[in-house]
């Protein structure tokens, strides 16, 4: 499979509902002024409620947005590892990883006055990305679709990011990583906040999984 990358990863407008406000920021200097210029509809949790590795990425102490290596390439390593006994990572973080970019997005759920039933407040989608970390607050509400067709609840848990795999990897990987088809599901009459924060190839690179990526034997895609 190839893919030609035209825009980085966007959620289709269609999927979104009423109750789904979003601001990108597009580097950690972004954030700060797009996390407080936030209209008063916009609420969120105080910046000490985040877990430390996502506080790390938005701070710029570390992280994506610099090419710095700390989470995302610890991420990419791990499931690279995953892949095949022997797969040289190193190499591949720095031949096809390297020059990835990040944009974070921040999200607040609007809840109904009135929330007698379940309301979707994101639809069903796969993220664009190579990977996305995802940051949600102590309401829940996020599902993941397991293979069998089933909605699975993803539970808030302190201190604890969720990674998903979206379509950039399932492409490089041949599809040995599957994108994950997830959603949000609002049960509560209350405000939601989450922050998910995508990584991706570089703009305009065309992915194509290496041969020792697909395997001797196996189809490529
Ligand atoms: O709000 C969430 O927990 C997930 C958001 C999400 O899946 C997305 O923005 O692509
Ligand atoms: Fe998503």
């Amino acid at each position: 499979m190839q893919l030609f990358i035209l825009h980085s990863c966007k959620t289709n407008r269609l999927l979104q509902s009423l109750r789904f406000k979003h601001l990108y920021a597009f580097s950690h200097l972004w954030f700060k002024t797009t996390y407080e210029c936030a209209d008063e509809s916009f609420l969120r949790p105080p910046m000490d409620s985040i877990p430390q590795p996502f506080k790390f990425l938005l701070q710029g102490a570390s992280g994506i947005w610099e090419q710095d290596d700390k989470l995302s390439q610890r991420i990419i390593e791990i499931l690279l590892r995953s892949l095949e006994d022997g797969l040289d990572h190193k190499k591949y973080y720095e031949s096809e990883f390297k020059n990835g970019h990040g944009y974070l997005r921040i999200i607040n759920y609007t809840p109904l006055k009135c929330l007698d039933d379940e309301v979707e407040g994101l639809g069903m989608h796969t993220d664009m990305s190579c990977v996305t970390i995802v940051y949600q607050d102590q309401i829940g509400g996020l599902q993941v679709k397991s293979r069998e067709g089933k909605w699975m609840d993803i539970n808030p848990c302190e201190e604890t990011l969720v990674v998903n795999i979206g379509d950039m990897l399932q492409a490089w990987s041949n599809e040995k990583f599957r994108s994950s088809e997830h959603r949000v599901i609002l049960k509560k009459p209350v405000n939601r906040f989450s922050l998910a924060f995508f990584w991706c190839f570089e703009d305009e690179k065309v992915i194509f999984a290496p041969d020792e990526v697909v395997g001797e034997g196996y189809a490529r895609i």
